[in-house]
């Protein structure tokens, strides 16, 4: 399969007196002042095929692959299956000691080698999630002007403010279906990284390939660069990003609606945007803006608002009880807080047909100036408002415990060690089985560890974190701890609603996403103290919840994929992206 670039050197190059090929087109001389032309390729074959991570398949090229694909000589004799690279591959990665070391080893498998990259993804989605995913994503995105190698995906900045829609047109790719834009404000619970915060939409994308089977060339990463306000970046030489202070106001509503604008007219109505580790003085407006005119998901917002409330259906049965006996107390009162909480009373309406506005009563939320109350409500911003109950003043999360004598405690504040031994302590002598989750990643901004809600409930807690941690062994009983973490979602939910060609995200999609991972969970789960599946079944577990999301936007007349797929699970792993190596001819 010869080439346009091949042909020219085959007919014209000479070899240079060092063995090269003759600098024809005077690339090696040419001095910064002269110009020079890229040439490019457009049928991938020998070198090139071997640099294509989409189509290489290293050792695993067939005899027959090899002589039709101009790749003899380029590749050591022996054929590997896709199987022994994979072991190579796995025990390779568990020599490195140092989990960014394992990082930077994915991320450079996966520009080297998209399918095998996906299928130790998949075959060891509990060993490498928390590599690609929190926590390590996480300090890969600190470091990430230190460790970038190749663009993973368009970085939008200021600069290209008023041809946006020529950016996007760089990409090599046009079928593309989910987009995941960050700006960088607030990239886990590790605040500003301005645009380092590119390792987050690469890692979620990844996630839905691995996770929810959405193919690989259909996923578009996005950082929108306004400048960071993160001073230690500014002043670091090998800071990736525009160097100034971040835009806000009109500038940066501008820059915002030219993007919207953009990635419509580019790829069209049905292309979902998913908004990541924004900050929230820009999240809730930006959804509130967009979720009618545009497929736009909040996964901070929206996508934990559903895993939590999937975990709590599914702690149900561990309490015997309904969502409506509980009350809860929210540590953080954000993005995650705030929408979590909206979530949960939504679901009591729909279950008891209570009105929303009396459902809030029971929950109720700290921020970092203390409980949410009415004296307060001046100056609140607009998403704890409906929050704010009548209350005396309290300042601290220990007294607010002891007031408001919750049944759940949920973290979502970005700050670790908040769950001190004392207010764990206190839900312990409240509770029997007092429910617990800690959800600020990564694993350092976690509010408590699994050992310490294990250690100071007595073995009572049903914890869940957003960050993996290790099984705990208390008294002799081993306690499983969950993760209570949006990847559950996202993934499945994102392919519910590109094989049906949803063309607006409902609330209704993410109760029904909620309802279908909560069934997930088995007996034999329970038994552990998990309250989530664990991730080894994610890929059933994604097509279960497509399928359910789905049905629902059906049901509500927001799909657009006509006729209704009479099996949906069935047609939603029929849909799914698998990693096998495919044959060339
Ligand atoms: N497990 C998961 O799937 C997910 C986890 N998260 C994690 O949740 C965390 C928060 O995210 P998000 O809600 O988007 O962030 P936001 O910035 O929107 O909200 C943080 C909230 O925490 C409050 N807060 C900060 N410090 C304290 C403190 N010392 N005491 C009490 N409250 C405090 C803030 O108070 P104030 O309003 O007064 O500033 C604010 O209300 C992050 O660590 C993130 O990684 C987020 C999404 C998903
Ligand atoms: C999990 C996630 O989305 C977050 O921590 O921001
Ligand atoms: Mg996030």
């Amino acid at each position: 399969m010869a080439e346009a670039g091949d042909e020219v050197l085959n007919l014209e190059g000479k070899c240079g007196v060092s063995g090269g090929v003759q600098d024809m087109y005077g690339e090696d001389k040419a001095t910064e002042d002269q110009l020079v032309t890229p040439w490019a390729v457009s049928v991938a074959s020998g070198h090139t095929l071997l640099r294509d991570p989409r189509y290489n398949k290293g050792t695993s090229f067939s005899e027959n692959e090899r002589d039709a694909f101009f790749l003899r000589g380029l590749l050591p004799p022996v054929v590997m299956s896709q199987e022994l690279q994979e072991k190579k591959l796995m025990a390779n990665l568990r020599n490195y000691e140092v989990p960014l070391h394992r990082y930077i080893a994915m991320m450079d498998l996966q520009e080297r080698n998209e399918r095998l990259f996906y299928k130790l993804l998949i075959d060891n989605v509990e060993e490498l999630l928390p590599v690609v995913y929190t926590p390590v994503v996480g300090e890969a995105c600190q470091k990430y002007g230190s460790i970038f190698k190749r663009p993973q995906g368009l970085y939008i900045s200021l600069k290209e403010k008023g041809r946006i829609l020529e950016v996007l047109k760089n990409w090599p790719v046009k079928a593309i279906q989910v987009i995941v834009v960050t700006d960088g404000e607030r990239i886990l619970g590790l605040g500003d990284l301005g645009c380092q915060g590119m390792g987050i939409p690469v890692g979620k994308l990844s996630l839905y390939t691995a996770l929810g089977g959405v193919r690989p060339s259909a996923c578009l990463p996005i950082t929108i660069d306004v400048g960071t306000n993160n001073q230690k970046l500014l002043d670091d030489e090998f800071y990736i990003g525009l160097r100034q202070k971040r835009a806000t106001g009109e500038e940066y509503a501008e820059m915002l609606e030219e993007f919207m604008a953009a990635v419509k007219q580019n790829y069209g109505e049905k292309i979902l945007i998913q908004f990541e580790d924004f900050a929230n003085h820009n999240a809730f407006e930006l959804l509130a803006k967009y979720r009618t005119s545009h497929l736009v998901f909040n996964d901070d917002i929206q996508g934990t608002a559903s895993v939590v409330l999937a975990g709590l259906i599914a702690s149900l049965k561990v309490h015997n009880c309904s969502l409506a006996d509980h009350t809860f107390l929210f540590l953080g009162a954000g993005e995650a807080g705030t929408g979590i909480a909206q979530l949960i009373a939504l679901e009591i309406s729909k279950k008891t047909g209570s009105p929303v506005e009396e459902n809030r009563k029971k929950i109720w939320l700290v921020d970092s100036r203390g409980l949410i109350v009415s004296s307060r409500m001046d100056s609140l911003q607009h998403f704890k408002k409906p929050f704010a109950h009548e209350h005396e003043p309290v300042d601290n999360l220990l007294d607010a415990v002891k007031a408001i004598k919750p049944t759940v405690l949920i973290g979502t504040s970005g700050v670790g060690k908040t769950f001190t031994k004392e207010i764990v302590e206190e839900m312990a002598s409240l509770n029997e089985k007092p429910l617990i989750l800690a959800l600020s990643n990564p694993t350092s901004q976690a509010e408590c560890t699994a050992e310490d809600a294990y250690t100071w409930s007595q073995g009572r807690a049903i914890f869940a974190s957003g960050s993996p941690f290790q099984p705990v062994e208390y008294e002799g009983k081993l306690h499983v701890p969950g993760q209570a973490n949006n990847a559950y979602i996202f993934p499945g939910f994102g392919l519910g609603v590109i094989m049906s060609g949803t063309i607006r995200i409902h609330d209704d999609l993410l109760l029904a996403a909620s309802e279908a991972l909560a069934s997930q969970v088995t007996e034999e789960n329970y038994e552990k103290g998990l309250i989530y599946p664990p991730f080894t079944s994610i890929r059933k577990i994604s097509a279960n919840i497509a399928a359910k999301v789905a049905e629902k936007a059906y049901e509500l007349g927001v799909a657009s994929v006509l006729p209704q797929p009479r099996d949906l699970v069935h047609y939603a792993e029929r849909c799914m992206y698998t990693p096998v190596y495919r044959t060339y001819r």
